[in-house]
Order: C-alpha cells, then sequence, then structure tokens
C-alpha cells in the first residue's frame, strides 16, 4: 500500500492580484509515493511544488481530490486529527528555520517537548540523534556558530526527533554549497537506508534528484508532466519539459550552442546513440558502421551513473553514402536509441 496517495488533487488559491481570479497551483495530481522510497518532485519556481508538499503535510486543504497518508483520507480529517497526521511527517527547509535563541540539543529537544515527553527521555533521544547526524561535539553551540551543512543537520535531527514514518525536505540542499549539499544528501541517503523513512524531495536541482532519488515527478504549471523510476525518467525522457531539465545534468547531450559547435567543426551527419545497461554495446555500434562501409569519428559523449546503473550517450559524425547511413541506421535503431541531431548541410 502506498504511503502518500493522491487521487485528481487540486488546489486553486484567489490570485493574489486582486479582481483576478484563481491561480490554479495543483491541477488534477495523480500520484503515489511507496512506503521507503526517495520520492523526487521538481519543476521550475512556481510550477506547484510547495503548494503539492503543503497538502501532503495537511499545512493546506485540497480544493478536490483525496489525499491518503498511511490509508488515511485527509481530506475528510477535522483539525485536531490532522495534527496527529502532522507528527508523523517531519519537515526540513532551505533556511533550516532552526531557533536562533537556543541552542542544537534544545532545537532538537523542540518537538519532544512539544509532544509531551518527559526530561530524561528527551535527553536519551536528543544524544541519540546528535550521535546520528555526527554533531555530538556541537550540542551546546548557538546556529549562528554552525556551517549551513550543520544548520540542515540540525533540521534533519529534529525532523527525526518524534519518528515520523516521512519527511519531506523543500530544497533542503538549496542554500548549500556543492560538497556540502553532498554530506547533507549522504545524510539523507541513511536516513532513508537505516531508519526506513520515506523522503520526499522537493528541488529545483536536478543532481539532488540523480543522486538520491528512487522515484521521480517533473511538474509544470501545476500538472505532473511525467513520473516514474529515476533511471527511466532521466534515460529516457518522453515530455519535452522533462528533457529539458533533464538535458541541464545528464552529460553527453550537446547543448543547442554546443551543437553549432560541432556542426562547424564536423562533416557528416551527426547522430546521437542512446544506451542503457542491458542495451547492444557501443562497440557493436562501431563494428556495424564499419561492416557498412562507413567513415565515422567520435565528436561528442558522456556515461551517467543513477545508483549503480549506467546509461550513456554517443554523438558521432558518420560520412559515406546517405543510403548507407540510413541502412546502419535503421539497424542498429532496433537495439539502442537512435537521434539524427543534425544532416549534413551544404558547404
Ligand atoms: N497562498 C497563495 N496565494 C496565491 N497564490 C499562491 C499561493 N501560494 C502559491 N501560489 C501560486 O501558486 C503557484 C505555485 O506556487 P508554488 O510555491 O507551489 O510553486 P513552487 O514550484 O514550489 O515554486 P518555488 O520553487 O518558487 O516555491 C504559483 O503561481 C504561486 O504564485
Amino acid at each position: 500500500m502506498p504511503i502518500v496517495s493522491l487521487t485528481n488533487v487540486s488546489k486553486a488559491y484567489p490570485s493574489r492580484t486582486p479582481g483576478d481570479g484563481e491561480v490554479i497551483a495543483v491541477d488534477d495530481v495523480t500520484l503515489s509515493i511507496e512506503k521507503g522510497d526517495v520520492f523526487g518532485i521538481i519543476g521550475y519556481s512556481g510550477a506547484g511544488k510547495s503548494t503539492l508538499v503543503r497538502l501532503i503535510n495537511a499545512l493546506e486543504p485540497a480544493t478536490s481530490g483525496t489525499i491518503l497518508v498511511d490509508g488515511v483520507d485527509i481530506t475528510a480529517l477535522r483539525e485536531s486529527e490532522l495534527r496527529k497526521v502532522r507528527g508523523g511527517i517531519g519537515m526540513i527547509f532551505q533556511q533550516f528555520n532552526l531557533f536562533s535563541s537556543r541552542n542544537v540539543r534544545a532545537n532538537i529537544a523542540y518537538p519532544l517537548t512539544l509532544a509531551g515527553w518527559k526530561k530524561p527521555d528527551i535527553d536519551a533521544r536528543v544524544t541519540e540523534l546528535l550521535s546520528f547526524v555526527g554533531l555530538s561535539d556541537k550540542a551546546k553551540a548557538y546556529p549562528e556558530q554552525l556551517s549551513g551543512g550543520q544548520k540542515q543537520r540540525v533540521g534533519i535531527a529534529r525532523a527525526l526527533a518524534t519518528g515520523p514514518a516521512i519527511l519531506l525536505a523543500d530544497e533542503a540542499t538549496s542554500a548549500l554549497d556543492p560538497q556540502t549539499t553532498h554530506e547533507v544528501l549522504d545524510l539523507l541517503k541513511r536516513v532513508n537506508e537505516e531508519q526506513g523513512i520515506t523522503i520526499v524531495v522537493i528541488t529545483h536541482e536536478m543532481d539532488v534528484i540523480q543522486t538520491i532519488a528512487t522515484k521521480v515527478a517533473v511538474m509544470e504549471r501545476g500538472r505532473v508532466i511525467e513520473q516514474g523510476d529515476v533511471f527511466d525518467v532521466f534515460s529516457a525522457p518522453q515530455n519535452p519539459a522533462s528533457q529539458r531539465f533533464v538535458g541541464t545534468v545528464v552529460k553527453g547531450v550537446p547543448s543547442p550552442a554546443e551543437l553549432s559547435v560541432l556542426r562547424e567543426r564536423h562533416q557528416g551527419r551527426l547522430v546521437t546513440f542512446s544506451f542503457r545497461d542491458g542495451d547492444s554495446s557501443q562497440a557493436q555500434v562501431f563494428l556495424d558502421l564499419a561492416a557498412a562501409g562507413l567513415d565515422f569519428e567520435l565528436v561528442y559523449g558522456g556515461i551517467n551513473d543513477i545508483r549503480g546503473r549506467a546509461f550513456g550517450h554517443l554523438t558521432l559524425a558518420i560520412r559515406g553514402e546517405s543510403a548507407a547511413i540510413d541502412g546502419a541506421l535503421a539497424a542498429i535503431g532496433e537495439r539502442v536509441h537512435v537521434t539524427e541531431i543534425a544532416r549534413e548541410e551544404a558547404r
């Protein structure tokens, strides 16, 4: 059973511009998140990601549709019952949202105090969490004495304090440098793998998804335009908007500017071969082209790794008789994805 499931969920807000009608922030979204997933939600600013998370978190009511969290329809609950649902969901934020007047230990203890835990139990739990996030030596420090990465570790410890089943991360690494981002992502991976917590990651940073997510949903103008296994969406995105996103992080696909440079420098037809693990080997492609009597050179390429599975793109400039090229590409196209990105131009 999914831990979170949305069916035809929409959320409309009155527009911030008076007299301007409504903004449909989330538009007819259906998705399910399985227990143990690291589920990424990506999309440009304004796509509706934060609104979607506020709906899952029961911070806002949906305008229509059904939202099940752990099998409970939260759209039908009263405020007192919603509070219980929120207790099972931890949240971390881009700006960390720590209390600057409290030290690290007191920040992490805060939700436990709210939940009515006894002092010795709080102390033991906070000590355990400090060790899990690697900040045992910072218990007495104040947020302003910490680096961004350390602050987010405190945020994670605080979010985990009451033992939630789900952790929502809203742009949790967007304020961090790349090295610190990777340390925080490693910690989130441990939260998922060692504690079995389902994580929902909202981000506009594709490499965050590539590093930790198992599933991904791409949002555009309130809608989910593509969703699936990260490997599938990244290695063969179907929707043009997802292709644009994925193109920003996937190695091996020339950008339009790079393509015109390639076009300038190399004669022949420029063809990209896209490989996914299990497909026919790159060597076989070269052998097939050679067997067809074609002349070719490798002009662009790259291999990507997503959680141990590889895919890649190689662009070749192929020269020879047009019919021979067409025949070879048709035969190779039976086994690997072939995209002709530029034909020979008259020079
Ligand atoms: N309280 C609100 N009142 C009116 N409009 C809102 C409100 N909250 C969000 N919106 C609008 O809904 C749309 C989706 O916003 P949302 O913040 O969910 O997008 P996002 O993908 O999270 O973007 P960002 O990354 O910039 O936060 C935007 O057009 C936004 O202006």
